[in-house]
């Protein structure tokens, strides 16, 4: 496999580059009779697409999804759904000065070495802008899970370079351009970018994600464990490089007592599991928090080699984000659905017979 498809039972596999005619996606195994129309994607969609804030890339793109297949009478067919967005607003000039180059940090040099050619107008296939399609399909899983199950994901920016919210209100998520769940922190954020954007430099960001209401029961031990399934589908998403799930790395300095979570008749009383026991979901909230590092496409001069091994100094012109976490936050809620979607699935397949009476615990 080439590494373009994720999931076992409910697959994504996207396609397209970021100057090429479109994006595109085909989910295979989404279960019949789910309602489904553009709406239900397009509300993920506008949240995730370029140019909506002066803090992102100014390249304009609608973003507006096409259902091409899978769906007849407004329900799922259980047959593919293939999805297309076209894109709309390339501006491949602005990359030919790189063309023979390597963007320090970029996935410039790797491509070149692993397939010998490259598209570089605006990065080609390893461009963020493929997450449109990761953000469409998870709005297929997301409903699906929201509707069948009760399942509710949702994520914030927890913190932009150094600086951290400290409050976690819901309502204030969709206030700002930042997903940020801290409206005090705010101005800060602001400040701290358009200073950043006038430098012309980057910076990274932290993410985190929850879904609420996941059944006790998903996951496959050992190898397809659900904490393994989320770290791989979060890894996924372009530029991350750190996932924790709960207490994360936060665990090294736990001792044993602090860290398991205790459980009583009413229910769970902490939860640095972040949901996940031996790799199944205890009922928990399903907690994960990414790290995004910063962008590498900058106008900064830094310091590279051209195809022929020769030094140059790198400049990038064009438009980009100089932080790509501040639009990551409907990419993570996108995979975690996927996963958990993936892996309702897989259970209900084995498992769906299944009877306890052990009850399932609240999270307190
Ligand atoms: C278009 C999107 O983001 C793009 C992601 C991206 C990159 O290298 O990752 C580079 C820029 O592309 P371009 O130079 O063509 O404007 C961003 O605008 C998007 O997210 O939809």
């Amino acid at each position: 496999m080439s590494g373009n498809s994720f999931g076992k039972l409910f697959t994504v596999t996207t396609f397209g580059e970021s100057h090429g005619a479109a994006l595109g996606c085909i989910i295979d195994g989404c279960p019949p009779g789910l309602e489904l129309s553009e709406a239900d994607m397009q509300r993920d969609l506008d949240r995730r697409k370029p140019g909506t804030s002066r803090h992102t890339t100014q390249r304009r793109e609608a973003d507006e999804v096409k259902i091409l297949s899978g769906v007849f009478e407004g329900k799922t067919t259980g047959t593919p759904i293939g999805l297309i967005i076209e894109n709309t607003d390339q501006r491949s000039k602005d990359y030919s000065k790189i063309s023979e180059q390597f963007r320090p940090a970029h996935a410039d040099y790797t491509y070149t070495h692993k397939y010998g050619v490259r598209d570089y107008r605006g990065g080609g296939r390893s461009s963020a802008r493929e997450t449109a399609m990761r953000v469409a399909a998870g709005a297929v899983a997301r409903k699906f899970l929201e509707q069948r199950l009760g399942i509710k994901i949702r994520g914030y920016l927890s913190q932009l370079g150094p600086i951290k919210a400290e409050k976690l209100d819901w309502d204030q998520v969709h206030q700002n351009p930042f997903f940020c769940p801290d409206a005090d922190k705010v101005p800060e954020m602001e400040a701290y970018m358009d200073a950043l954007r006038k430098e012309g430099d980057s910076i990274g960001a932290r993410i985190n994600v929850v879904a609420d209401g996941v059944p006790p029961g998903l996951g496959e031990p050992i190898f397809d464990r659900l904490d393994a399934d989320l770290a791989h589908a979060l890894m996924s998403i372009n530029a991350v490089k750190g996932v924790e799930i709960g207490a994360g790395f936060d665990s090294v300095e736990q001792k044993g007592t602090e860290h398991r979570d205790e459980m009583t008749p009413e229910g769970f009383l902490s939860n640095n599991a972040g949901g996940v026991l031996g790799g199944i979901s205890s009922g928990q909230p399903i907690v994960a928090s990414i790290a995004l590092k910063p962008t590498s496409s900058l106008r900064l001069p830094g310091r590279s080699i051209d195809v022929n091994g020769n030094p140059v100094e790198v400049i990038t012109t064009g438009r980009h984000d100089p932080c790509v976490g501040i639009r990551a936050t409907p990419i993570a809620e996108a995979m975690m659905a996927i996963v958990l979607m993936d892996h309702y699935l897989r259970h209900r397949g084995q498992n769906g017979d299944v009877e306890v009476s052990t009850p399932v615990l609240k999270q307190l």
